[in-house]
């Protein structure tokens, strides 16, 4: 059972699959956290991440591992934790630069495609490209969306006490770099044509979640 769940950000991707993930029993991959470790490598070490032929010539160097427990992903680079570090606006908001250049995305794609292989029960993997590039036979690939006021209020909700900003400069933070995800040239963010498609805007959390599971069971069933 490998379940695709792509989509822009704020739509909800990731709560939604490490839940799903615990209830069916499956293994669960954040492929933006990877994107996001890579990234926050090639600043640590100087790098400019405008410049795509250097970003592509470091691409090979950090070891990224990435855990696999719903209930506790975890997400190191050479041998360092880097889960906090990878959410910083710092990161967010060079990201989009550093998964537009080929040779990272060869990288990531190479150690998702893996790890897809490497979960003997199944797994949940979320991203961008997931139903269209990476893990193009899944059992079922899910294309959340929501409006991009709807997703705005919930990253607003979610940085208060932390890097907050306010509802306006989020939303547009947010519209840029989905964008710019959607624009690049190698595997944009983009539905593939067998995705169901679930707008998440009128749904609480725990809804989308039982939609996915619904729709799983379902596969499972006629499988
Ligand atoms: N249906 C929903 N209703 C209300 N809040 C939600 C819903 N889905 C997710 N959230 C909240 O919205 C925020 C963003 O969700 P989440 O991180 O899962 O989205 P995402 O699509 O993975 O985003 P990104 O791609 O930017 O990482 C979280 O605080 C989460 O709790
Ligand atoms: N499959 C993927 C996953 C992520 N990215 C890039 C684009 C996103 O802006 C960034 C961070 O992802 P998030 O943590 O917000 O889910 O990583 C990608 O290009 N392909």
């Amino acid at each position: 059972m490998i379940v695709a769940i792509d989509g822009p950000s704020g739509t909800g991707k990731s709560s939604t699959s490490r839940a799903v993930a615990a209830k069916l029993g499956l293994s669960y991959l954040d492929t933006g956290a990877q994107y996001r470790a890579i990234t926050w490598w090639m600043l640590t070490n100087g790098i400019d991440v405008n410049d795509a032929a250097g970003v592509a010539d470091a691409a090979g160097k950090p070891v990224i591992v990435s855990g696999s427990d719903p209930a506790a992903p975890t997400i190191t680079v050479d041998a360092v934790d880097a889960s906090g570090p990878i959410r910083t606006q710092e990161v967010t908001a060079a990201v989009s630069a550093v998964s537009a250049v080929p040779e990272v995305r060869a990288r990531l794609v190479e150690l998702q495609r893996t790890a897809a292989a490497e979960a003997l029960a199944g797994i949940v993997v979320e991203g961008r490209d997931i139903g269209t590039t990476v893990l193009p036979d899944a059992t079922l690939k899910i294309f959340l969306t929501a409006s991009e006021e709807a997703r705005a209020a919930r990253r607003t909700a979610e940085l208060k006490g932390k890097e907050a900003q306010d509802l306006a400069a989020t939303r547009a933070a947010m519209a840029k770099r989905d964008a710019a995800d959607s624009g690049r040239k190698t595997s944009p963010l983009a539905k593939a044509d067998d995705a169901v498609e679930v707008d998440t805007s009128e749904l609480t959390l725990d809804q989308v979640i039982e939609c996915v599971v619904t729709l799983v069971e379902e596969k499972r069933i006629k499988a």
